[in-house]
């Protein structure tokens, strides 16, 4: 972990309440550069709406949130969307990747319309990724784990200071889920803040960090649980 870099992410009493009651009732929460973070929680207890918030996809109604240095509560929805496209890659449930691209065309994606002036850059991370043989390849002929891979090079080939990841290894068997994980990892030796919210306590204990939501209140995992 680079100590020297300020945080890539400071929450404070974060919080945002659906008109059903619903959502996130605090959360308080630093991501250092370079490291890997885990919040683990059942279902409902606000994981995709804390992921959500930290992504600029919705505004807290209460708390304060700094990305990068900025502090995103006093930006218009401009200045948002900006901070979010330079300093945030996020991979969700449903990756969202164009499958009438291939592989390196849906990294290079990240970037605009002009896909292949950033045809190396997305070709190099790829092959980080140990996608190498695969860079070709229409998405729709690949695997899941692979497809995962895939967002999860979209998410980083900006380099930029958090990645966040919705449950980046449901459903994929244990082999596959080692290598997003280690994808996920890679990203973070580059420098990355990376958040993964997850239900599976084998894939938070590989991260440096861990935190638990329950019914929308955000602590540190304790250390008993593993
Ligand atoms: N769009 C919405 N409108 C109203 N309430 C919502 C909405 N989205 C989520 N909620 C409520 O907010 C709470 C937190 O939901 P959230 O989706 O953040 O939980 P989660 O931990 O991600 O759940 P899961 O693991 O099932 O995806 C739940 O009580 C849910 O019913």
């Amino acid at each position: 972990m680079n100590t020297a870099s300020p945080p890539a992410d400071v929450a404070e009493g974060l919080a945002f309440h659906y008109a059903s009651g619903g959502g996130l009732t605090r959360a308080d929460l630093t991501l250092d550069t370079a490291t890997m973070t885990a919040v683990e929680g059942p279902s409902g207890s606000g994981k995709s709406t804390l992921l959500a918030l930290l992504g600029l996809l919705l505004s807290p109604t209460d708390g304060s949130l700094r990305i990068a240095g900025t502090d995103t509560g006093s930006l218009s929805s401009a200045d948002r969307d900006l901070l979010r496209r330079r300093s945030i890659g996020i991979v969700l449930q449903d990756l969202g990747l164009l499958t009438f691209l291939n592989a390196w065309e849906n990294v290079a994606a990240a970037f605009g319309p002009r896909l292949a002036r950033h045809r190396a850059a997305a070709r190099d991370l790829l092959g980080e990724l140990g996608m190498e043989q695969l860079a070709d390849s229409p998405v729709s002929e690949l695997s899941g784990g692979q497809r995962q891979r895939v967002a999860v090079a979209r998410a980083a080939v900006k380099e930029p200071v958090l990645i966040l990841a919705d449950e980046p290894t449901s459903g994929l068997d244990p082999a596959t889920a080692n290598s997003v994980m280690v994808s996920l990892r890679s990203c973070a030796r580059r420098g990355a803040a990376v958040l993964l919210v997850t239900h599976d306590r084998a894939v938070a204990e590989r991260c440096d960090e861990r935190h638990v939501l329950d019914a929308g209140v955000l602590s540190a995992a304790s250390k008993e649980l593993g």
